[in-house]
Formats: structure tokens, sequence, C-alpha cells
């Protein structure tokens, strides 16, 4: 499923009108009656529903839909928000229709009016302000947003909620806080992101009948199940441990074993044939009895780099220490430029100062960082990234020629050449120290599994967010689950997602 932003979606009406012959009005017809049915989920039969018409196409999709709901005999009171000087356009055409039906609407003089009707109401549709809204609301929209978010009543929107950004970097908005949002024919960036997806609620996609044919590849999509499904590798009957990939694990200190041993474990348990593990002599003991399948190797002693040949994938950085002594292990790491590499946590922090020699690696370069280590890593601040995690991910990963994996609650991944795919899987249990050492551990072994390092990441980073997901459906809470708990999980995902 597609990502757009503002301007994508334009384009697509565009498209859907020149290319295809369908013309504004029955775009607006398809759009408000698959909202309408989609809506019908969350209302019922005895409910009391207003519906929020503001002045352009979304209010339009609002006239389809408050005609849809009393055609099937719903009790619904219309609202217009705006004069009728600002009903124009294709939303004019279906106001003529609604009232050529028979149904009559009211006309927003003072809020009080609108306050009585939403006071006796169940549910309110708000089909106010879609993509079009520009900067922070103003009235009458703010005093109704507020009214509507104060009251106790189910909160439909209608494509986004009114008030909210449809791309991202705008962060000063005011905006109806939905608990389900009816998304037109692709989710828009801001549903996706920190500041602006809370107030989407849940959502689902309805199609408005666009030819998907004539789109142009907007190189920004969410991944799903079905994506999964079509690209896991299967595992061949006549494997042997070789054919699926000796990775090595570089990292682990003395006071941080647990990092680097639920990597290897992570890695084994996502079918990695061979797992060696390099790190502080004084941390074997703790990590040996947790991933008795790994074996370790010698060369950390004294800052010696270990022997860096003969493996299919290397992850470096969980519990390694950011001592820049350390430095050496990340240059010789870039040197060994034909075997795929990931690059996480600490070694993040060390990999800093050498991001320019990145471009000499001829095998993918992978990084995982959080918004925290990403800040440390670009330069920008924190907030710059929550609130434009679409560009500055696609600017860093196409400068230094990098995999890019962008956690959170939506993990962004980029490849080299900017194309983005979105993993929305996962919740709040993840938030734990160790999640990211796991995710690092599936990420390794899936590399390795296969010639497609892009499908791997998006892969791995589903399996590990589905896993949790699974984990808290039954079983487990989002308090207790631990990342230990999501490498034992993996079995369950693996046996519903592979073929
Ligand atoms: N052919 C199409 O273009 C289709 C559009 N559709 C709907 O149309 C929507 C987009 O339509 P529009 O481009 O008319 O945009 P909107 O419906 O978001 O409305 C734009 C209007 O809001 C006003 N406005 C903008 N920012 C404001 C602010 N901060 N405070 C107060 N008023 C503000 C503008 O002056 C303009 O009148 C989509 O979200 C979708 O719901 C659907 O009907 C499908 C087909
Ligand atoms: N609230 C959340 N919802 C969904 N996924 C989450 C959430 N918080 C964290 N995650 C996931 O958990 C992992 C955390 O990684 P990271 O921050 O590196 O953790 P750590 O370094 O503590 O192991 C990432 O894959 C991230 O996407
Ligand atoms: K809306």
């Amino acid at each position: 499923m597609d990502i757009v932003t503002a301007q994508e979606m334009y384009e697509r009406d565009r498209v859907a009108m020149e290319a295809a012959g369908l013309d504004g009005k029955m775009l607006m017809e398809n759009a408000g009656r698959a909202v309408t049915y989609d809506l019908l989920r969350h209302i019922r039969k005895e409910h009391t529903i207003v519906v929020l018409i503001g002045a352009g196409n979304n209010g339009g999709d609002g006239f389809v839909i408050a005609r849809t709901l009393l055609n099937l005999g719903y009790d619904v009171e219309a609202w217009q928000v705006v004069p009728d000087a600002k009903i124009t356009g294709d939303a004019e055409a279906h106001k003529r229709i609604f009232q050529a039906s028979g149904h009559p609407y009211r006309l927003l003089k003072s809020s009080e009016d609108l306050n009585t009707s939403l006071g006796r109401a169940d549910v309110c549709i708000d089909a106010m302000l879609g993509i079009g809204v520009k900067g922070r609301l103003k009235e009458p929209y703010v005093d109704i947003v507020r009214l509507c978010n104060e009251k106790s009543i189910v909160r439909l929107a209608v494509d986004l909620p009114s008030g909210v950004p449809a791309d991202e970097g705008q962060e000063d908005f005011e905006a109806f806080q939905a608990h389900y949002t009816s998304i037109i024919e692709a989710p828009k960036q801001s549903a996706f992101l920190q500041h602006t997806q809370p107030y989407y609620g849940e959502w689902s996609v309805v199609e408005i009948g666009i030819p998907p044919k004539q789109l142009p590849d907007p190189r920004r999509r969410l991944w799903d199940g079905a994506d999964v499904k079509r690209t896991l590798p299967e595992r061949d009957a006549h494997s042997h441990k070789g054919s699926h990939g000796k990775g090595l694990i570089i990292g682990g200190s003395p006071l941080m074993p647990g990092s680097v041993a639920m990597t290897a474990r992570a890695s084994l348990r996502s079918g990695a044939g061979l797992i060696a593990v390099s790190t502080d002599p004084e941390a074997i003991p703790a990590i040996s009895p947790y991933v008795q399948e790994a074996t370790f190797v010698e060369g950390r002693d004294g800052g010696q780099v270990p022997d860096l040949e003969g493996y299919d994938g290397i992850a470096f950085g969980m519990g390694f220490g950011r001592d820049s002594k350390k430095e050496n292990v990340v240059e010789r790491l870039i040197e060994e430029k034909e075997t795929p590499l990931l690059v996480d946590a600490d070694g993040l922090y060390l990999l800093k100062g050498f991001l320019p020699a990145l471009e000499k690696r001829e095998a993918p370069t992978v990084l995982t960082p959080h918004p925290g280590e990403f800040a440390h890593l670009s330069g920008l601040s924190i907030k710059e990234i929550l609130n434009s995690p679409f560009s500055h991910s696609k600017n860093f990963a196409e400068e230094h020629g990098v995999y890019l994996v962008l956690k959170g609650p939506s993990t962004i991944i980029t490849s080299p050449d900017g194309e983005q795919r979105v993993d929305i899987s996962g919740n709040a249990g993840l938030a734990k120290g160790g999640s990211g050492d796991v995710l690092s551990g599936i990420l390794l072994s899936l590399m390795m599994q296969t010639e497609d390092v892009w499908d791997a990441l998006s892969n791995g980073c589903f399996l590990h967010g589905t896993t949790a997901d699974l984990l808290v459906q039954d079983g487990h809470s989002k308090v207790d689950l631990l990342a230990s708990d999501v490498i034992e999980g993996l079995s369950r995902t693996f046996r519903t997602f592979s073929s």
C-alpha cells in the first residue's frame, strides 16, 4: 500500500480524471459511499449521528456520507459549518444532490446550536477538512474541533482528522481527535508520525476507483503481512548449515553481555546457519549458557580486531561500549567491503567519524538507529527527526549509500536509492532495553538468507514487531513483555508467515 503526500494525492486524483476519464463528482460519490460503509462498522442503528461538513472537497464527501446514511434510514443531522458561498465545485454539486434527495441540512450560525446537537448525538463524523488544510485551523473550525473533542461521543474522521497536516514537517496545529479514521485511497505521511498519528485513532483505507496501473510510484509504501508471505524465502529441504549464512556478531562487554547474547540467539532463532560471537573474554561465561549454539572467536584482547574473513554477514555494536579506542574495529569493518555489515547501538556512535568512508563499501551497509542515535549520526535534533523522518532518512541513506532502519512505533526502512518502506507492527511492550538487540539479530539472519537485503530488512522489522503483537494478544501484556520473550515467540510468527 502506497503512502502519499498531499501533492501526490492530488496527482492521483488528476490521473484518475485525465488518464481514466473519471470525473471529480464520480470520485467524490465513490469516496463518500466507500467511507460510509467503512464507518458503519462503528455505528449502530439506534445511534444519533452528526455529520460536520466543511468548505472543500472533504465537505463534499460529507454531503455524500450524510445522504447515504439518511437513505439507509439512520438518524442524521448534517451541519454545514461554513456559509453557502464557500461550498463550490464538486462539493456544491453533491450538496444539490443531497437537497434534491429531500434531505435537510443545518447551517452553522452559532456554536451554541451545534453544541446542543452534539450533546444529543452518539457519533460525530468529521468531514470538515482533509488534505487541503493549510497551517493552524481558523474559525469556525477551532471552536468546533474543541467542542467535539471535549464531548463523550464517538469521533469518526473522513480521510484525515480535520486540522492534521497530511505531510511531515508541520508541528503547529490543533485537530479533531478521532477514534477512527477512514482514509481515502492511500495513507498520508502524517498517519505514521509520532506527533500526528495519535489524532487518527485506528484507521483503514478505502478504495475509490482510482486505477492503480496509471499511478506514479511514490516509492514509499507500507510493508504488511501479505508482502512478508510473498517474499520470505523458503528453507530448502536439501540445505545445510552453510546455506543459511555464517554470521559474526561483534559486541558485548563485561558489563553488557546480555545484548550480544540476545542478538546471537535471535539470529539463530531466525534461521541463521552458524553464529560466531566476538566479545570480551570476560563476558563469554555470561553469554554461552544462553546461546549454546554460538561459537566464540578470539581477537578482542588488547583492542585486537577479530579475523573478519569467511562470513556472510557481520553485526556490530550492541553492548560494545563507546570508547574511542575501539574505533580501529570500525575502520577494519569498513575495509571488509565485500561482507554485508549491520551497525547498531554503540557501533553507531563509533561510526560517526567514518561515515564518508562508507561509500567505499561494495556489500550493503545497514544502520539501525533509533531517533536518538540518528540524531547523533546526522547532527539533526531528535525533534527535527521526529517531525520529518521520511525526508531526513531519505537524505541520509542517499548521501551515505546505506540502508537506514529508523526505529520507532512506525519504523521507516530506506534503501540507498531513497525508496522507503514502513513497518507499523509492534507495540509499546517493545519500548524496553534489548528490543533493538533482538531486531539486529533477526535482521542479520534474514540478510544472510537472501540476495535481497531490502526485502530481508523489511521482513525482519515486520516479524520482530508482529511477534510482540502476537505475544501481547495472548499470554503477555505490554508491561511484562521482555526482549527475550520476543526471541522465543519467533517460532510462532515464522510458522504463520513462512510458506
Ligand atoms: N477529486 C478529488 O480531489 C477528491 C477529493 N476528495 C476529498 O477532498 C479532500 C481534499 O479536498 P480540498 O482540496 O478541497 O481540501 P479540503 O477539503 O481539506 O478543504 C480545503 C478548504 O479548507 C480551507 N482551509 C485550508 N486550511 C484551513 C485552515 N487552516 N483553517 C480553515 N480553513 C482552511 C481552504 O480555504 C479550502 O476552502 C480530500 O481530503 C478528500 O476528503 C475525495 O472526494 C475524493 C476525490
Ligand atoms: N512503542 C513502540 N511501538 C512499537 N515498536 C516499538 C515501540 N518502542 C520500541 N519499539 C521497537 O523496539 C525496538 C527498540 O529498539 P532500540 O530503541 O534500539 O532498543 P534497545 O537499544 O533498548 O534494544 C525497535 O525495533 C522499535 O521499533
Ligand atoms: K476530515
